[in-house]
């Protein structure tokens, strides 16, 4: 089976265009790479680049020089190239996301938003609600939640509906931003089962986790991005 994930010599600095354009150089040479049923976590101090390499991975952040490629059906795509129409279609077939934070919709239930990619993947409206509910169940969100719109939830709430989202779909890329930073430690642990599942399926798996206990329940390996900070050979 092809790498999903083929990192080479990427490079990221920052222009603050309204600051007479300082530059602000983060990671360089930036090279590794991850396999089906791999879940690699991105270590290393604040401030140090990790998720700046996750957005540049997900098409949020330019990419000043190198290769993301991701293999997907035997097409290989490098993400740090590609047009937005591709980046769109990666996100589509191959490469999920859970941020730290819910982007919240005014008005769709909790349950509608969980359900919401399985349903622009074609999936029918009931299959997909019932899917959504049982990760809702899985992650202790009361039910008396599932049909309020989240806005109003507490931080803990809120992620626990981003995180039933990100996992509703089987990308064979999965990205995850702290995404137990706000979670108790009953939820904690439904996340490190959930990962592991998504391991045992062969998903490939790219995080970051500030909490020691879950890095080393769910960690093949730990890259730390300090060797990749821009300008640590001149320091
Ligand atoms: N959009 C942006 N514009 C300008 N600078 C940015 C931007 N995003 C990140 N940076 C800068 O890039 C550097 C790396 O930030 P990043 O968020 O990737 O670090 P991190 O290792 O994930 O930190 P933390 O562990 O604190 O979340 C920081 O100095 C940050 O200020």
């Amino acid at each position: 089976m092809p790498t999903p994930l083929v990192v080479s010599e990427v490079s990221k600095s920052f222009t603050m265009h309204l600051r007479d354009g300082i530059c602000l150089p983060v990671v360089e040479d930036v090279s590794f790479a991850v396999a089906a049923g791999e879940c690699v976590v991105l270590g290393g101090p604040s401030g140090i680049g990790k998720s700046s390499i996750l957005k540049m991975l997900y098409g949020n952040y330019a990419v000043d020089q190198g290769q993301i490629l991701m293999t997907h059906d035997e097409v290989t795509i490098d993400i740090a190239s590609a047009d937005p129409r591709s980046v769109l279609s990666m996100r589509r077939d191959f490469v999920g996301y859970v941020s730290q934070f819910l982007r919240t919709v005014p008005r769709v239930s909790a349950i509608d938003v969980v359900a919401e990619p399985l349903l622009a993947r074609g999936v029918e409206g009931a299959e997909a609600r019932e899917r959504a509910s049982v990760l809702l169940e899985k992650l202790n969100l009361p039910e008396r939640l599932w049909t309020l719109p989240p806005a109003t939830f507490s931080g803990g709430e809120q992620q626990r509906v981003n995180i039933a989202r990100g996992f509703i779909t089987d990308h064979p890329l999965l990205l995850l931003d702290e995404p137990t930073a706000s979670l108790d430690a009953l939820n904690r642990a439904v996340v490190v089962e959930l990962i592991l599942e998504k391991k045992e399926r062969g998903t490939a798996l790219l995080g970051i986790f500030h909490d020691q206990d879950v890095r080393e329940k769910v960690a093949d390996r730990v890259l730390d991005v300090s060797h990749f900070a821009a300008g640590k050979d001149a320091a």
